[in-house]
């Protein structure tokens, strides 16, 4: 069985002053049986990392490569060194402001799990594809491009979250967030064998305390990755606890 994550994004988002409210979720009662995960903006790392308590640190991107002339990145030995020991991959504002393809996602991959982090391999559908009746598909061949071969259910973790879905309050019903986790592990399971059956398996995309829980009783659903809910904690965490009450 796949445990238990709830993971948060930051985003560009929070200065200094903000990892209060990550000293305000670490000194709270974390519940028993699931791992929490902030991923802050990179600047914030390693000062996130010296105050987590419980609660892991994450980068949001990270190049391919080790080290050289790639000006503004940062690689994934960068991003452990400074504290975190995960790291966000693929996740649609990359694919989208970035040009980043499955190709690009699965070199990245590479590269954490090479470093020692665990890669949040994120994929989903546009609401063109998604109306086109496309979704499956698409999601599919994501999941084939980004993943590597050789994945662990240590060192990867992968997040469906639907682009239409993220930031706009809108979420997909239930029957069709199970629809896409049933199809995405199915294929883990055929390719990864147990590994696939035991890696993390998220939703994303305006997850909030109040759709929390009935998302986490979906099948094949094993946490959240979430956005705007994330920033506080008196919201991420109802979220957590929904989670292990799951
Ligand atoms: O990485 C997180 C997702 O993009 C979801 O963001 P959201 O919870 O603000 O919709």
């Amino acid at each position: 069985m796949a445990r238990k994550l709830a993971a948060g994004n930051w985003k560009m988002n929070g200065t200094g002053e903000h990892l209060a409210e990550l000293e305000n979720l670490a000194q709270g009662d974390l519940p028993e049986g699931v791992d929490v995960l902030i991923c802050p903006p990179a600047t914030l790392i390693s000062r996130a990392a010296d105050r987590a308590g419980d609660i892991a640190i994450g980068g949001q991107d990270c190049h391919a490569k080790t080290s050289g002339a790639h000006t503004g990145d940062l690689s994934a030995d960068m991003l452990r060194d400074a504290g975190a020991t995960y790291v966000i991959l693929g996740h649609s504002e990359r694919r989208a402001d970035h040009g980043e393809g499955d190709a690009d996602v699965r070199a990245k991959t590479e590269a954490a799990q090479a470093a020692g982090l665990v890669a949040v391999v994120c994929i989903g559908e546009t609401l063109e594809e998604r109306e086109a009746g496309t979704t499956l598909e698409v999601v599919g061949a994501q999941l084939a491009g980004s993943v590597p071969d050789g994945v662990t259910a240590e060192n990867t973790v992968v997040a469906y979250e639907p682009v239409w879905a993220i930031g706009t309050g809108k979420v997909p019903t239930l029957d069709q967030i199970a629809e896409v986790h049933d199809a995405l592990r199915a294929d883990l399971v055929a390719r990864f064998g147990a590994a696939g059956k035991d890696l993390p398996l998220l939703y994303g995309g305006s997850v909030k305390p109040g759709n929390a829980a009935e998302i986490f009783g979906v099948s094949n659903v094993d946490g959240a990755l979430v956005g705007g809910a994330s920033l506080k904690a008196a919201d991420f965490g109802p979220i957590i606890a929904a989670l292990a009450a799951s």
